[in-house]
């Protein structure tokens, strides 16, 4: 659970500019408390009534060092050289000492903590993904960061100054009427901890709504996402209308609930502190009729009062905001507090640290291995399998038999629970992770494009690969057949601002880009399954070239993909029951002969 601790801790790289600049905006909303100060004594010179004890004896000191005597008009003159100091002199020296930390801290942490959650999204398990959809995830760490970027301003910036300045107050009118300034006290910790505790339960409200906002905006993202399954299915309307029930159960909420009790809070605050300037006013005036006090001091105590009762509601303000504000930011810490996935400890984020680079011939060997994403259900049970170097295996078996969780525990983005993989003799699990996942590559049914260049896509994981070597792999991934269609050719922009590529043409830009990382292994998970005959012909073309180039490993549902595996490995409940190759497997009356014939004739042997 993130707490507020957490909050303090995002800016705590900037800890000593922090209390520095928060200690100078302090106190110069302490100096700024001179000038109603002074003003109240220039009153009192004025109406020929004597100063304060202190401030008579500076004036009497700077009189005594100019060599002059202490007349009314040097005191006014010494007065006047203060107030000019503390106003014009201090004016351009203000917006850098607190402004400009105050900013720079802000904007300096959140590159910092931009950075730790794209770091974060990078290194969090793969399943968190499968449970999350992107906008959720957008939408939380750019709330989160925007966030923490506005309130740290105002909160060193404003609030904890402004406190400050509130207890410079309380002191001054202490030392000119105590029970003005008991009153103030009283008043003051009265109306600020009635606002907080208010806040409190207005922040519980805010998490509710918080919640609220980022499920629907999950939503609209899987509406961008799945548009076409929504239009394919004419669910416009009713997905028009769970929007809208949403959008109107949040502005419930927001308008009845949580504004509804900022401005009953505002208005009880405001009354209250009408209520104690108006109490002040007569205590003060009652103090100076009485002869307790003098005319400054009767200016002096008013404007200053009522200058900290002006503050309150600023504080109460900000306070506000920061409430409005804060389960976002918890929500944000929560997220950057997820577990990483067990690859991340390896994953290296320096480019001047690289990775070991290895070199396999391919030979891997599964032993004895048992994984379940949950300990109770085992969804691979006692692999023993030995691909040679060069070979080309596929694994086949009905849905949901375990291949793509084999092909995860090869990639290691999971941790068997028993037994091991080698690759060439070594354990997998001994290797640098980075280092040996660069040796592998994989063809996924969905070939992600970024928004770029067709080239910019090719060379995604070789960015030095020589043109030369990038149209070398286009020839045996036929890339070359599409690209004259395309209006730059390798520099045509594609993906979300550019050509859309068909299902066919992102395959075999996937399996380019693939054979550009020139990987030990290859593997084509799922790759023919939704293309066309056409598509499906030309990536098995592609294969075929590639076919005893490298270890290739092929997870397909269609049979014709692996007809030409030289091993196809038939998975059934997570083990291993079928080994040969298409003329073995069909010979023997087992399932792949079974799935061969369903996938050929549609009869059942
Ligand atoms: N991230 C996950 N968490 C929990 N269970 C999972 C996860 N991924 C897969 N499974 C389960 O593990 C089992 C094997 O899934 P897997 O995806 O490996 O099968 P598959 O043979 O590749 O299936 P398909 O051919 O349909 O892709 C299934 O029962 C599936 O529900």
């Amino acid at each position: 659970m993130a707490s507020f601790q957490d909050i303090l801790k995002y800016y705590r790289r900037y800890r000593k500019a922090s209390v520095f600049s928060i200690a100078a905006s302090s106190a110069f909303e302490i100096i700024d408390l001179v000038v109603p100060y002074a003003i109240g004594q220039i009153l009192n010179v004025l109406s020929g009534q004597s100063l304060d004890r202190g401030l008579q004896q500076f004036v009497n000191g700077t009189a005594a060092i100019a060599g002059q005597t202490p007349t009314p008009s040097f005191s006014l003159l010494v007065l006047m050289v203060i107030i000019f100091i503390v106003t014009v002199v201090r004016a351009p020296i203000q917006p850098w000492i607190g402004a400009w930390y105050h900013w720079e801290i802000a904007l300096r942490a959140r590159r910092d903590q931009t950075q730790k959650a794209i770091r974060k999204i990078l290194t969090l398990p793969i399943e968190f993904y499968d449970e999350n959809n992107p906008g959720r995830i957008a939408g939380r760490i750019a709330r989160g960061l925007a966030n923490h970027t506005w309130t740290y301003p105002e909160i060193a910036g404003q609030f904890i100054p402004k406190l400050f300045r509130v207890l410079g107050i309380f002191a001054i009118i202490l030392s000119i009427e105590w029970r003005i300034a008991v009153l103030f006290a009283i008043s003051f910790i009265l109306i600020l901890t009635v606002s907080f505790s208010k806040l409190k339960r207005l922040t519980d409200k805010e998490e509710v709504l918080d919640k609220h906002q980022e499920s629907t905006e999950s939503r609209t993202s899987e509406i961008v996402t799945n548009i076409k399954t929504v239009k394919a299915f004419a669910t416009e309307a009713s997905e028009f209308k769970r929007q809208s029930d949403r959008l109107n159960r949040e502005l419930k909420t927001v308008l009845f609930s949580i504004h509804y009790g900022y401005v009953k809070l505002a208005m009880q605050q405001r009354t209250f502190i009408q209520i104690c300037v108006f109490a002040v006013l007569v205590l003060t005036l009652w103090a100076t009729v009485n002869g307790e006090i003098s005319l400054g001091h009767f200016v002096t105590t008013l404007t200053i009062s009522s200058m900290a009762y002006s503050e309150l509601e600023p504080i109460s303000n900000l306070g506000e905001v920061f409430a409005r504000r804060y389960s976002s930011m918890i929500r944000f810490h929560e997220f950057m507090q997820r577990p990483l996935g067990k690859d991340a400890a390896s994953i290296t984020f320096h480019p001047s640290e690289p990775s070991p680079t290895y070199a396999f011939s391919g030979k891997l060997e599964f032993h004895n291995l048992s994984f379940g994403y949950s300990p109770e259900r085992p969804v691979l049970q006692n692999i023993q399998l030995l691909i040679q170097p060069y070979e080309t295996v596929a694994l086949v078996g009905r849905s949901g038999s375990g291949k793509s969780t084999l092909i995860k525990l090869l990639c290691r983005y999971f941790e068997p629970n028993q037994g091991n993989i080698l690759i060439d003799g070594q354990d997998i699990a001994t290797l640098d992770i980075t280092g040996y996942r660069k040796r592998l590559a994989i063809v996924h049914q969905e070939v992600d494009v970024f928004n770029g260049t067709l080239l910019d896509n090719l060379t995604y994981g070789n960015p030095i690969a020589t043109f030369e070597q990038v149209k070398e792999a286009c020839a045996i991934a036929r890339v070359d057949e599409f690209i004259h269609m395309l209006p730059q050719g390798y520099h045509t922009v594609v993906g979300e601002r550019g050509v859309r590529l068909s299902g066919g043409q992102r395959q075999r830009l996937g399996i380019a880009r693939a054979l550009l990382v020139e990987p030990d292994i290859l593997i084509f998970d799922e790759a023919t399954s939704s293309l066309d005959y056409e598509s499906e012909r030309a990536i098995q073309l592609a294969m075929r070239r590639i076919q005893g180039t490298r270890t290739t490993i092929i997870i397909a549902h269609r049979l014709s993909t692996v007809r030409e595996a030289d091993k196809i490995v038939v998975l059934e409940q997570g083990q291993i029951v079928e080994v040969g190759n298409h003329e073995q497997l069909l010979k023997h009356q087992g399932i792949y002969r079974r799935l061969h014939s369903l996938q050929e004739t549609g009869e059942l042997v």
